[in-house]
């Protein structure tokens, strides 16, 4: 996949196959808009082409941006475009000025002249341009002067899943990572480096990974311990993880840790990546670290059979 981390350096194509969007998640719904970009590309001989926004509009137009939370980092988009088999992801660094675009400078400007677009792929309630005036109605109207073709994802393909990311959020941080994971396609994951923590987890014979996560906006699920699966260097690891404030050593700050199985390593400052497979139970305050060494011990026979 060719990746462009501004406009300045695509080459405009003869046959763009185009879809645009924010595509947080990169979810089942998304991914059924980019299998019919892929199709109309393989039928028509064209050139797939992702146009996505980094940084999230949102932190750039809304006031209430502090409450955005993420599905996915840029780097996670990334791979997940990769996988899915586009050919050109564009990310158009979203900014004041490029949000004042209106929809026919956007069309114009950018899918026309930039891109060489001969096919627009959409969905139903897509929009685009300053203040999001650009409708599916408005590009069917003009797209002949414009010099391509729109296809509509049908409204029945995109509610009949009920997919959307705001419906993902909601399950992530209320604890419900089945339902998250089902609408994702693919378990939720967090990713980020190993920092150093209180030294306390090998003393109590579970030491515990803590995750920094880089990407401030990214969600991080409702507290509570999960069966995971870590990737380490490739190599996926099954293990526990803890999301909270450790209320029993007088934590006060978030963290996010755990406790990998069959795993033996010191890996300070090195990338980690923990897909979530399973809430096991809520964060407790404990009478004292024995009693929560005992329930981290049931809480690894409960991990064990839930993967059994
Ligand atoms: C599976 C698992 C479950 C945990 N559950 C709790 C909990 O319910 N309450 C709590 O205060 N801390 C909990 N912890 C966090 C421990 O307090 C923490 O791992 C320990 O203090 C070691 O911290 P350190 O990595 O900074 O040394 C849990 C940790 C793990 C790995
Ligand atoms: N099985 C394991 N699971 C998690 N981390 C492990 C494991 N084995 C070794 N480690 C290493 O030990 C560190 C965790 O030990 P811990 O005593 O909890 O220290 P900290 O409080 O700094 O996290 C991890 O960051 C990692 O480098």
């Amino acid at each position: 996949m060719n990746i462009y981390h501004s406009l300045d350096s695509f080459q405009k194509l003869e046959y763009g196959v185009v879809t645009s969007g924010t595509f947080d998640g990169v979810h089942l719904g998304h991914q059924k808009i980019l299998t019919r970009l892929k199709e109309i590309t393989e039928q028509s001989g064209g050139e797939s082409v992702v146009l996505t926004f980094w940084p999230h509009p949102r932190t750039v137009v809304s006031e209430d941006s502090q409450d955005l939370q993420l599905l996915s980092t840029i780097e996670e988009k990334i791979e997940l475009f990769s996988k899915l088999g586009i050919q050109h992801l564009a990310i158009i660094p979203f900014t004041r000025s490029f949000s004042e675009l209106t929809s026919d400078e956007f069309i114009n400007q950018i899918l026309v002249e930039k891109i060489g677009t001969k096919k627009l792929v959409i969905g139903y309630d897509h929009r685009f341009g300053r203040n999001r005036e650009g409708s599916f109605e408005f590009l069917q109207k003009n797209c002949s002067e414009y010099g391509f073709e729109v296809e509509e994802i049908p409204r029945e393909d995109i509610e009949h899943t009920a997919i959307s990311s705001t419906r993902i959020r909601k399950s992530l941080i209320t604890g419900h990572i089945h339902e998250a994971n089902e609408l994702l396609g693919r378990a939720y994951s967090l990713s980020g480096t190993v920092v150093k923590g209180k030294q306390l987890g090998r003393t109590i014979g579970f030491p515990t990974a803590n995750l920094y996560v880089h990407e401030p906006y990214k969600l991080i699920p409702m507290n509570g311990v999960y069966v995971i699966n870590a990737v380490y260097q490739d190599q996926v690891f099954r293990g526990m993880l803890n999301i909270g404030v450790r209320p029993t050593v007088d934590g006060t700050i978030r963290t996010i840790e755990a406790n990998l199985f069959g795993f033996d390593k010191e890996i300070y400052g090195e990338d980690l990546q923990l897909e979530l497979l399973h809430y096991l139970r809520p964060e407790q305050k404990f009478n004292g670290l024995d009693m929560l060494v005992k329930q981290i011990g049931i809480d690894k026979e409960n991990t064990l059979a839930w993967f059994a």
